[in-house]
């Protein structure tokens, strides 16, 4: 084939053609170039590379690695127009095994590296909501042995969502056995810092002496019987996590001062250490007294109660939330059932008794009743009579004659009365209205005034 033939043959390739000689001088570039820089051939030819490649006309530069290694390459190289092109270069060796020319031929794959590039920011995106929805549908699990079913719980469990990722201190209040602990720990699991620690200090379980190096840590030899090694303080394994101070009204006042500090500078000092050491940590306390109370006693640091207390979230005792007693009492009876293999269920009387309890010791109480019957009632279900010394109106004594037995032959005028009567009064103590008497018991309102008139001593309301 003549010259003219193979020079069509390379202007017809739709792939470029780049040649440089040993100095790195273009000798020869076909018609893609136009495509690839925006220029012509001619405006390349017998310009050096360096200075081409310096000047931005593409990057990198592949020239120098091949004079270098005399070894084919292959990378992607971006043009000064935008265009990105899979560039192979490859050396041609004279006789002397050194570089004569190289030769490189380039495709456009702009498009291709576009669709790359989209495809890797799609799994990115992919493996990113992977992990969100792992860590959400973790954190959402986790309060499937919670029960939020009243209204207060769940603006209680609102805020705390809320201020969980803000790192502020909180402060939470309510009766013990409301779940402030547990609250505690699911401020914890929504945080930033869900990954790292979360450590319970009991402010009322150590002794005074004790609190200083249990809180803070010892250096070696601190104190008489210190371990010689020294011992790491609650602090300091909260680092980077949480640090709750639960029955923090407890914490003595000497030691009000010290917390103060780690909690205003992050910072403290070893028991028998000079250093100070600085932390990162979240603090969450919690508290069943009136904390502001022991403020205006003087009994709790005013300043050290208004840094705990930036955000306040108060859990209502199980009094406050009725609505949530039926669903607890179901999870509880379950709950206790699996675990001590049984088939427990209460009887309508003793739901109700359940229902109207006050539940001073809140949740934690209600799952020791639950438990304490499951384990000690011989029967299947569980009747009132089990559950009587919850009930200040119910009369123990009504218990086995409460209604007439079938076994007995009574005038049925006599039972029916008796019947209607404890009916009645049972509906009106609970319900204290004539008109949702009237609906609970089926009847027209006017009946259930008549009826509440003539069995209840206290009248209609
Ligand atoms: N809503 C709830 N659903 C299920 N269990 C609950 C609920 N609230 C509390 N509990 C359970 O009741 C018990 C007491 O809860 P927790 O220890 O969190 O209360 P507390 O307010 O911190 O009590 P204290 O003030 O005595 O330390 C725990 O076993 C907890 O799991």
């Amino acid at each position: 084939m003549d010259k003219d033939g193979l020079q069509k043959i390379l202007e017809a390739s739709f792939d470029e053609i780049f040649v440089v000689d040993s100095e790195g001088v273009v000798i020869y570039v076909n018609k893609a170039c136009e495509r690839h820089y925006g220029l012509k051939a001619s405006e390349f030819i017998g310009k050096s590379s360096y200075e081409l490649a310096a000047k931005g006309f593409w990057f990198p530069s592949v020239t120098p690695q091949i004079l270098r290694d005399k070894k084919r390459i292959s990378l992607i190289q971006e043009t000064l127009i935008g265009v990105k092109l899979l560039v192979t270069a490859t050396p041609v060796l004279d006789e002397k095994g050194d570089v004569s020319m190289i030769v490189m031929n380039a495709r456009d794959v702009t498009e291709l590296e576009k669709l790359k590039k989209e495809l890797d920011n799609i799994t990115n995106l992919a493996k990113r909501y992977k992990t969100e929805a792992e860590e959400f549908r973790k954190k959402e699990l986790d309060t499937s042995d919670f029960i939020i079913c009243s209204q207060k719980m769940n603006d209680a469990f609102e805020v705390a969502k809320r201020v969980a990722t803000v790192d502020s201190n909180i402060l939470i209040l309510g009766e013990s056995g409301t779940g402030k602990s547990y609250l505690a720990k699911y401020i914890h699991k929504m945080s930033k810092r869900c990954k790292c620690p979360f450590v319970t200090l009991n402010c009322a379980s150590i002794p005074e002496q004790l609190f200083e190096s249990e809180l803070f840590g010892y250096t070696s030899g601190a104190f008489t019987g210190a371990s010689k090694s020294g011992k790491p303080g609650l602090i300091e394994l909260a680092e980077t996590g949480t640090l709750f101070l639960d029955e923090i009204a407890e914490i003595p006042v000497g030691l009000q001062a010290k917390l103060l500090e780690v909690i205003e500078e992050r910072r403290f000092i070893k028991v028998g250490g000079k250093e100070a050491k600085t932390v990162d940590v979240r603090i969450l306390a919690a508290t069943n007294r009136d904390l502001k109370a022991l403020v205006d006693k003087g009994l709790f640091r005013d300043d050290l109660y208004y840094r705990l207390n930036v955000i306040e979230i108060t859990i209502p005792p199980l009094r406050e939330r009725q609505d949530d007693i039926l669903p607890l009492v179901n999870y509880y009876i379950d709950k206790y059932n699996k675990k001590y293999g049984c088939k427990k269920y209460f009887s309508r009387g003793s739901l109700d008794i359940l229902l109207s309890y006050s539940w001073p010791g809140n949740v934690r109480e209600l799952s020791h009743v639950i438990e304490r019957l499951v384990v000690i009632v011989p029967d299947d279900v569980i009747k009132p009579h089990r559950v009587s010394h919850l009930s200040s109106e119910y009369d123990v004594s009504l218990e086995h004659d409460r209604f007439p037995s079938c076994a007995q032959l009574v005038p049925l005028e006599d039972a029916l009365k008796k019947v209607e009567k404890e009916i009645v009064i049972t509906a009106h103590n609970r319900l204290r209205s004539s008109y949702k008497v009237a609906e609970a018991l089926e009847i027209s309102q006017s009946k259930a005034y008549r009826l509440i008139r003539k069995h209840c001593e206290d009248g209609v309301k």
